[in-house]
């Protein structure tokens, strides 16, 4: 099916404003020029009955669903990034159905509505390939967008394109036969190719709907008197071992030489400036950092480099009665796609995790246990206690102990530390403290 007659420039200009406004859209530092329209997908076969944002189908005239691969130009001249945006175009809108403050609204162009398709079950049934009563947003902090779908399945829509199958989907399909119970189980995916090059659109998972995610079960520790997540730490230390050796399993390995070092002090350097330049205050920290890309230097003993996880935090993690399972193996979304494909140290999902508890313990301090010395001793002693038990955990599953490389643990301790004071300040300004707060003490004694 052809797209349908629109005003494109204008949906284009419309999409300029649109676009930096959505909690997903990650390029929100960087001065936008303009959107183009590189490619429409029409996941319709034929206008279908249609509804509009928040109608049910059949009402109205006919909607077409078309997937619009966009690009956004940046006015610094750095490359473009490409996003998914599934709409339904909805003809000869009357007033009523056009609602033009509906958040899921676009553009009203000339007696047209665009909007977005994740509002409209019947469109997002054509996506997903089967009928769809029901669909709601999955509340949980996202980059991207999943939807509940039938209370049945969770479908996640990928916002940044990149060729080639995603990662999620890629270490996903990978672990099937390797580590399926670690994972919700993968129900399908929405792939396509454009101009001969393959996408992934979306991923489907059964929905756990009995799941609590480690965040707030660690949050709910923290409230209670004597705060205590060392079981469930120790459980995620130990299925991340497990996820880590089958990984290793699926795709290549390789040591870790002088280059590799070398390419992970120029990592690490690139992230400090990258963070100062959003957070002048990091100018603190300058000289630790380059303490520790020079410990790096002096690293031995073979280590392995594989596939990982790329973005470990507690919210990642479910609980569910069989115990904890992983999700979301897309990688760090700022990170181009080469970077997350590409083997790296396992300290660096390690460290994420690290960082994750210390996260928790300090989000809220004064709400758990303050045990005479204080709630910030506490929330130490917290994050101190998981983190040595995920470490256990880990090593018991895998017979390799991450605390055998200090050094490299540091370096990707203050990765990770650098990257959350740059996500928060531009994502979530209100908990820029927390990472903040965290590299004051990674780097006490090491400070000008
Ligand atoms: N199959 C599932 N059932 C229940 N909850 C899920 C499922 N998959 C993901 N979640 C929850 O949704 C959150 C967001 O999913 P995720 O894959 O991390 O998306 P994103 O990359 O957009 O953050 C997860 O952290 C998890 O808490
Ligand atoms: O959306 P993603 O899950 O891909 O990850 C991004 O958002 C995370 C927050 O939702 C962010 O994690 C940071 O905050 C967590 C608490 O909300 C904390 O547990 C993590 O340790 C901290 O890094 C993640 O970094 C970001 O990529």
């Amino acid at each position: 099916m052809t797209p349908p007659a629109l005003a494109w420039g204008s949906l284009e200009h419309a999409l300029k404003t649109w676009l930096p406004r959505q909690r997903w859209y990650p390029a929100k530092n960087r001065p936008l020029s303009h959107v183009s329209i590189a490619h429409t997908w029409p996941f319709t076969p034929t206008p279908t009955p249609g509804s509009g944002p928040g109608r049910r189908a059949g009402e109205g005239r006919a909607v077409a669903g078309v997937v619009l691969v966009t690009r956004a130009h940046f006015a610094d001249g750095r490359p473009t990034e490409t996003y998914q945006i599934p709409v339904g175009i909805h003809p000869a809108a009357t007033p009523a159905a056009s609602r033009p403050h509906d958040p899921a609204t676009i553009a009203h162009l000339d007696g047209t509505l665009v909007y977005e398709a994740t509002a409209d079950p019947h469109l997002i049934g054509h996506l997903t390939g089967r009928p769809v009563a029901t669909t709601r947003p999955l509340n949980a902090e996202q980059t991207n967008t999943s939807l509940i779908v039938d209370e049945t399945h969770v479908l996640k829509i990928f916002r940044r394109l990149h060729t080639g199958t995603n990662p999620d989907l890629e270490l996903q399909r990978a672990l099937r036969p390797l580590a399926a119970d670690h994972t919700p189980p993968l129900a399908g995916a929405v792939e396509g190719d454009i101009d001969g090059r393959r996408f992934t659109y979306a991923l489907i998972t059964r929905y756990l709907p009995a799941a609590t995610d480690g965040w707030q079960a660690a949050l709910a520790a923290l409230a209670t008197p004597h705060a205590d997540f060392t079981a469930d730490a120790h459980a995620m230390g130990t299925t991340t071992g497990r996820i880590h050796t089958a990984l290793a399993t699926a795709f290549p390995t390789r040591t870790l030489d002088t280059a590799g070092l070398t390419a992970l002090a120029a990592h690490l350097t690139r992230r400090y400036h990258a963070a100062r330049a959003l957070v002048p205050a990091l100018a603190r920290h300058e000289r630790a950092v380059y303490h520790a890309c020079q410990a790096l230097t002096h690293v031995s003993g073979p280590v392995r480099l594989q596939r990982i996880h790329g973005d470990l935090h507690l919210g990642q993690w479910l609980r569910c009665p069989q115990g904890w399972l992983l999700t979301d193996f897309e990688g760090e979304p700022a990170q181009p796609i080469d970077h997350r494909t590409r083997p790296h140290s396992t300290h660096a999902d390690i460290a994420a995790m690290l960082r994750s508890f210390d996260y928790a313990a300090h989000h809220t301090p004064g709400s758990g246990p303050a045990a005479g010395d204080g709630p910030r001793a506490a929330a130490a002693r917290f994050a101190e206690r998981a983190q040595q038990a995920f470490l256990d955990g880990y090593t018991t599953a895998t017979g390799d102990d991450p605390r055998h490389h200090p050094v490299l643990l540091r370096a990707h301790l203050l990765d990770k530390a650098l990257y959350e004071a740059a996500y928060e300040t531009t994502h979530r300004p209100q908990r820029a403290a927390i990472p903040l707060a965290a590299l004051d003490r990674l780097t006490e004694g090491d400070t000008p």
